[in-house]
């Protein structure tokens, strides 16, 4: 007997118009992508971001200073549940969260994909209703499984054997833990090889091949205390082609197919995890949510039906392709350098403990002088930080004014995601403060990190 649990997309999608493969997400604006759609030059050089200048920003809030520019980040969540009317979006906190990014996130209609306990804290204390909200984790902690039943999380993604037993001892058969099951489905995708996560021989989820994710499939079931409501994967990050996801739709069909067989279950959900692409620079592509909608979900709805499968609802958790192209970092130059062979340094007051990306994945950025005219003679600069390591070069052989000296002002966009986020206590200069920008005002978020803060967790000597 066929059980069919939910159908909330019965029938197949219509045709959808397919945008060209470079459009972005956002209207570009003056400056183009990377840049926000409000960037645009303000005067004396100054550059707008939201209406503000950043020029001024940096003189109310010191550098290193991140701007985000609220619209750019909710006309992306938008674009996202415009492009997946049917779908349920989940924006990914581990890309960067405060209590104002949750607001904006839950005003915008979206879920929120949070991994650790701190992430779930912050989202339940900002307000974030909870049932909108799913929680990862390849080594979730009993506390963390504790704290999203007792906070009545929406749904867990169960990435482990060991998840099962503790989740269904705190689960209970009336009131059920909704529950994904993240699988492996043999797709390598992603910027780096760091971040590609759909494959075997990595630590998250299970293996389809061999039998892991059939056999924590069948053992989910035989709790009554876990509805399992679906398959979820994640293939990688910064991918800029609709074609991983395509398969991965394959492969979680076949294995949904695969459950209708043997247990006579049709599963409602289909979570493809995150990963779209943005415009790091000029010349990069980025993944069009529409055109990443459009083509998923017509492939999702030929394989269900070649498999006599109800489509499932899609569920997608994108992180960087919200919240990266609407932040601006901004730096001041502290010293000029030239090197042995010819080259320049540009050394600012940020580095590595702010944006880590380049040294770990030799992530490449763009950076334009703010607040002085960038006419007249250039040169090739490394903008390098100010840590202690060689390899702490923000951006590698940028074309900045030849005459640069100490106390200008540099910034680099597409910097809104996993920088703060992964930001660290490197040489104790403290993590800069995070400021929102929207229609010429701009507020404080989160203040500078000053040593009295790093002091106040010391307890002895
Ligand atoms: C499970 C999961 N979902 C979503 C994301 C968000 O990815 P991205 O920021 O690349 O969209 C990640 C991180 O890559 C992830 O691990
Ligand atoms: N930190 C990575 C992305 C990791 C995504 C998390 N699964 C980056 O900056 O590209």
């Amino acid at each position: 007997m066929t059980t069919t649990l939910r159908t909330p997309q019965s029938s197949p999608p219509l045709p959808v118009e397919l945008p060209e493969a470079n459009e972005p997400a956002a209207p570009a604006g003056p400056l183009g992508s990377p840049w926000p759609a409000s960037a645009r030059p303000g005067p004396n050089g100054d550059l707008l971001i939201g209406g503000v200048g950043l020029a001024e920003a940096a003189d109310r809030f010191g550098t290193p200073l991140y701007v985000l520019d609220e619209q750019e980040f909710r006309s992306r969540a938008r674009a996202f549940r415009r492009a997946l009317p049917t779908a349920e979006v989940h924006y990914a906190a581990k890309a960067f969260l405060c209590s104002a990014v949750a607001d904006w996130v839950a005003d915008e209609g979206l879920g929120l994909d949070v991994c650790s306990a701190g992430e779930l804290r912050l989202a339940a204390a900002a307000g974030f209703p909870p049932e909108r909200l799913l929680l990862h984790g390849n080594a979730k902690t009993p506390e963390e499984l504790r704290l999203a039943r007792r906070l009545r999380v929406g749904r867990i993604v169960v990435d482990g054997a060991a998840e099962i037993p503790r989740l269904a001892a705190l689960a209970a058969a009336d009131a059920p833990q909704r529950v994904l099951v993240r699988v492996l489905p043999g797709v390598a995708a992603g910027h780096h090889r760091a971040v590609r996560t759909g494959v075997d021989g990595q630590k998250f989820g299970f293996r389809i091949t061999g039998g892991d994710a059939a056999d924590a499939i069948a053992r989910i079931l035989g709790q009554p205390g876990l509805e399992l409501t679906g398959l979820h994967c994640h293939l990688g990050s910064q991918i800029t082609g609709a074609e991983p996801y395509l398969a991965a739709v394959d492969r979680l069909v076949e294995l949904l197919a695969e459950v209708r067989d043997r247990h006579g279950v049709e599963l409602p959900e289909l979570d493809l995890g995150g990963g779209h692409g943005v415009r790091y620079l000029a010349g990069d592509a980025e993944l069009d949510p529409a055109r990443f909608a459009a083509e998923t979900t017509a492939r999702l709805a030929a394989r269900c039906a070649e498999h006599g499968l109800a489509v499932p609802r899609l569920l997608v958790e994108p992180g960087r392709a919200i919240a990266a192209p609407a932040g601006v970092a901004v730096y001041r130059v502290l010293s000029v350098k030239r090197g042995t062979d010819g080259r320049a340094f540009a050394a600012v007051d940020g580095g590595m403990s702010d944006n880590p990306r380049p040294a770990l994945y030799g992530s490449a950025y763009e950076v334009r002088p703010v607040g002085r005219p960038a006419t007249g003679p250039t040169a090739t600069f490394d903008v390098v930080g100010r840590h202690c390591e060689a390899g702490d070069v923000l951006v590698h052989g940028a074309t900045l004014p030849a005459d640069l000296r100490p106390g200008d002002l540099l910034a680099v966009p597409a910097a809104g995601a996993y920088q703060l986020s992964m930001a660290s206590g490197y040489n104790l200069v403290g993590r800069p403060p995070v400021a929102a920008a929207r229609e010429g005002r701009l507020r404080l978020l989160i203040r500078r990190e000053t040593v009295e803060d790093l002091r106040a967790r010391e307890v002895g000597r």
